[in-house]
Formats: C-alpha cells, structure tokens, sequence
C-alpha cells in the first residue's frame, strides 16, 4: 500500500534519515521501532507530508505521493495524528471531532444565508456521526466534557477518533503509549485492532512500549541509522543479533525497551 524507496532527510549535514526503502502492507498493522534518534517520527512526518524528504519517494497504492501537502494526503485517506491544538481544547470533544471533515456548506458566505436548512442537515450528521465514534471508541461519557480537561489517554482516543471522522485508509499514530495508563492503553489498542479488522484501517505505529507493540503489530520494522535494519515478529525482531547490538550501541536503558522492560 504504502512504499518508500531510498528515502533521506538530512538537517544540514545531519541524515536523520539516510537511504530508508521499506513497504507497509494494505491491511496490515506495522509497527515501526528503534532506539532513540533512528529517525522514526522524521520518517513519519516525511511520508505525511509534514516534511520535505531531501530524496527519495513515496508510493501510495503505486501513486507517487511524495511532498505532497498534509491536507491532500487527508484527503487521499493518508492520516497522521496530532495532538489536539491548544485551540480546540476549549472545545467540547464532540466539537473537536466535528471540526474534522472540511468543506462544510456553513464555511461559504452564500451558503450561510442561503442554505440553512443544509447547513442544519450536514450539523445533524456530523454530530451524529461524531457520537457513533465516540461510542466507538468507548468514550461517550467525556462527549461534552472539554477537550482540555480529559486526561492524556482519552485525548489519544480523540485523536484517533478525529481519523474516524473522515473515510481514512492508512493511519500513522507516533508514540500513542506515551504518559497513558495500561487500562486506557488497552482500550486504545483494543480500538486500534477492531478499527483494523472492522473497517479495514491500515496503521503504522511507533511505540517504545514492546507489549503494546507485541500485543498490535504484525510485522514489526526496525530502523536505526536513518534506515530499515530488520523487518519481521516481534519474536524474531527480539532474537535478531544486528537489532540487539543496535540498541545496545546506543546504551542499556534502549536495550532495556526492546526486551520490553520498564524504561
Ligand atoms: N528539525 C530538526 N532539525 C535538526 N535535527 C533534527 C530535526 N528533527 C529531528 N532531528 C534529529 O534527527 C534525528 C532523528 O530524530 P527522530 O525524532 O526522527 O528519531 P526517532 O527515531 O523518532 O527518535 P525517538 O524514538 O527518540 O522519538 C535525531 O538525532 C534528531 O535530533
């Protein structure tokens, strides 16, 4: 579905990613792990358009997307997650995920005056539709609360929700597990395989936590370097003497991650 081929994305002499080629699989759910400073998250922003890559390219079902802008990704199914902005958090959550799908007719002077009964139509839609995500993602209770006052897990669940909104193919989420507790890091991953298996959402996943990891992703790509070192199960990832020596080289505490100790 997705492939990236000989991809770099140097600052200044710096290759943060340096010659990545590697392919994730319609359907599938990839996780993308490595030590600290592999050039994970450059990677991500690169392929979502967030970033310009310095060479190389990136396929999309065989379309060359590479450079292209974030909001035409959106609007081929290509969605990164964001932090919910520091505007919206005086929004309720089901107002944030309201906010997602653009193109609404109340955004055109015309259809403002013109057009309430649509517009009045498409907000029924959008807030039913906004709720069936909620229910969704188990989150119903924090509709009406402000995206600001819900705690970091269910500010994941929104964010993930906010994909939901819109007919997303591929979802890339960078470090979902990070400051969540287990119990809401379960539903997470719980949303994430049945938003997999029932409605057909490929994701890519960066994760330091391996039980997440081992418990979602099938297969699981290891970068360092700027580049794909290996590729396979969690299982065979952990026995892989090139990926241990990689987290080794770069200190105990990155070693300690990838045998999924607390770190
Ligand atoms: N805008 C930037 N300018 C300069 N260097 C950058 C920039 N963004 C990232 N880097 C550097 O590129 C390298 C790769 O960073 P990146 O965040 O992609 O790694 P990562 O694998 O996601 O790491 P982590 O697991 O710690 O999040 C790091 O050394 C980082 O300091």
């Amino acid at each position: 579905m997705i492939v990236v081929e000989d991809l770099h994305k140097h600052f200044g002499g710096f290759h943060a990613v340096d010659g990545a080629s590697l392919e994730i699989a319609k359907g599938s759910i990839t996780g993308l792990i490595g030590p600290n400073g592999a050039g994970k998250t450059t990677l991500f922003n690169v392929v979502a358009g967030v970033l310009p890559p310095t060479s190389g390219r990136v396929l999309m079902d065989g379309e060359d997307i590479t450079g292209l802008p974030p909001h035409e990704l959106f609007h081929k199914g290509l969605l990164r997650t964001f932090q919910i902005a520091h505007e919206f958090s005086s929004m309720t959550c089901r107002e944030n995920l309201m906010m997602v799908p653009g193109n609404q007719s109340g955004e055109t002077l015309w259809n403002t005056w013109f057009g309430r009964k649509r517009i009045a139509d498409e907000e029924r839609a959008l807030r039913a539709k906004a709720d069936e995500v909620l229910e969704f993602l188990t989150i119903s209770h924090i509709a009406d609360l402000k995206a600001g006052e819900i705690s970091g897990g269910q500010k994941k669940l929104l964010e993930l929700g906010r994909t939901m909104m819109v007919d997303a193919k591929i979802v890339f989420l960078d470090e979902v597990g990070a400051g969540v507790n287990r119990t809401l890091l379960y539903t997470i991953a719980d949303a994430i395989k049945r938003l997999n298996e029932e409605r057909g959402y490929t994701f890519v996943v960066i994760e330091h936590d391996m039980e997440f990891i081992g418990r979602l992703c099938d297969p699981v790509i290891v970068m360092a370097e700027g580049k794909k070192l290996a590729e396979g199960t969690l299982d065979e990832i952990k026995a892989n003497d090139q990926v241990i020596e990689a987290y080794l080289g770069t200190g105990l505490k990155n070693k300690d991650k990838l045998q999924g100790a607390d770190a």
